[in-house]
């Protein structure tokens, strides 16, 4: 099955030697062709380059032309951090941060992550199934093409389990690549208030191996936070899941900078996730590694509170993935143009800057670059083509609109917006 995209006004971030990822001024500098072609057989890209370049070529097998005249075509975006698996929306915690609460007074109140572990325990699995897949649906069309999925809502053996299982079904039918994080430790449940080593004990000694012995997840998260758990506690953690084969992927910095980041650094993390608040000794942690630092506008815009100082990262000459951190609590949305225009927005990224970090980085973050991420042979074609547009800018500068006209899933089209 062969498939030829012709006349795009521009390809968006091709790759003639693909690299991991992409840091500082690198993310600003991505390489595009104008009047392109792109070829695509059974899934992959095979071929790309100036339209020059196909009049003449062997197109013979060709199945399906696609005319992108006055479109953008560009790498699929890449959700590296949700929550997607939950079993009810907190819209009346919404209303109670209107009133005054916040996020924090909220959680010790037994709100929060508490009451959406109480509602997880009661749905069954096919419901919290069938819930998932239809927002994996919704945000496919807004670009999402590839997505990490936690746990921690169950925050018990028996409910840890039951949301990994649902996440693995995902896993085997979704039409996208989808990573698994097993976060159990999220919150310290009520029965282990008095007692939150014991909690951490259980988290390694009981739910893990048996995470393990199931192959349910591909990374071991912790929330690294006051009042949820230590840098000591996240760190015996992340040591245990290491041992196990899970790599790190990291809640810290929401809200504190406690040192949890250099603890990530020191235990390979592939990410470290929120960073709302950051000091210079993290930045310090952050230089010559190779972890990726992760930033959720859409979670800093919900809560108000602040912006990762994503700026000041790609100015420190890091490297730097955007996702949604889509859940009921803090960030009810897993739609990635509208995070593609905080960044922009609120954190003074440029357009392409912010590409880069929805892509190629976002798919690093998951470890998926070598498939995903970026315009090269052989990576897979999910791709997203525009409406018909002048600037890249043209997508995040309509915020909460929809300014693609397709998304192409292994180069078929999952779903075609146009009228
Ligand atoms: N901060 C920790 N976990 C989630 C929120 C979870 C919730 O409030 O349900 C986050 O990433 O924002
Ligand atoms: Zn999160």
């Amino acid at each position: 099955m062969k498939r030829l995209l012709t006349n795009i006004k521009k390809l968006v971030h091709v790759e003639n030697q693909p690299v991991p990822y992409l840091k500082g001024k690198a993310m600003n500098d991505l390489t595009s062709i104008d009047d392109a072609f792109l070829e695509i057989e059974d899934g992959k890209i095979v071929r790309f380059g100036p339209m020059t370049d196909l009049h003449g070529s062997d197109i013979s097998g060709t199945t399906e032309y696609l005319d992108c005249t006055g479109q953008w075509v560009m790498p699929g975006l890449v959700d590296s951090h949700t929550h997607l698996i939950f079993a009810e929306p907190r819209a009346r915690e919404f209303e109670d941060r209107i009133h005054g609460l916040t996020y924090e007074e909220i959680a010790a109140r037994g709100g929060g992550i508490l009451n959406s572990a109480a509602k997880l325990a009661e749905m069954p699995e096919e419901q919290l199934y069938d819930d998932a897949m239809a927002r994996l649906h919704e945000m496919i069309q807004t670009g999402t093409t590839a997505i990490e999925i936690k746990s921690g809502y169950g925050l018990s053996t028996e409910a840890e389990l039951k949301m990994l299982r649902v996440a693995k079904r995902i896993k085997r039918r979704a039409p996208i690549p989808v990573k698994i994080t097993f976060l159990g430790a999220h919150a310290i449940p009520p029965e282990y208030k008095e007692n939150p080593d014991g909690y951490v004990d259980l988290v390694i000694d009981e739910m893990l191996p048996k995470v393990v012995e199931e192959r349910l997840a591909d990374y071991i998260d912790v929330f690294c936070e006051k009042g949820y758990f230590t840098v000591e506690q996240t760190d015996r953690i992340l040591k245990a899941g290491m041992a196990a084969g899970l790599r790190p992927k990291v809640h810290v910095n929401q809200f504190n900078a406690i040192g949890g980041i250099q603890t990530c650094v020191e235990n390979k993390a592939i990410s470290v996730d929120h960073l709302e608040v950051m000091d210079e000794g993290d930045f310090k942690a952050l230089a010559n590694s190779d972890c990726m630092p992760v930033a959720l506008p859409s979670c800093s815009f919900f809560l108000g509170i602040p912006y990762t100082p994503a700026r000041k990262i790609i100015d420190s000459n890091l490297p730097l993935a955007l996702a949604t951190d889509y859940n009921p609590g803090s960030t009810p949305s897993g739609n990635l143009l509208f995070v593609w225009s905080l960044a922009c927005i609120q954190m003074k990224l440029t357009p392409t800057e912010a590409l880069a970090a929805l892509t190629h980085n976002a798919a690093y973050a998951l470890e998926l670059n070598d498939e995903l991420g970026s315009i090269a042979v052989g990576k897979t074609a999910n791709l997203l083509v525009s409406e018909p547009m002048d600037s890249l800018g043209h997508i995040p500068y309509h915020f909460g609109r929809n300014s693609l006209s397709r998304v192409l899933i292994n180069g078929n089209k999952y779903t075609h917006l146009e009228p």
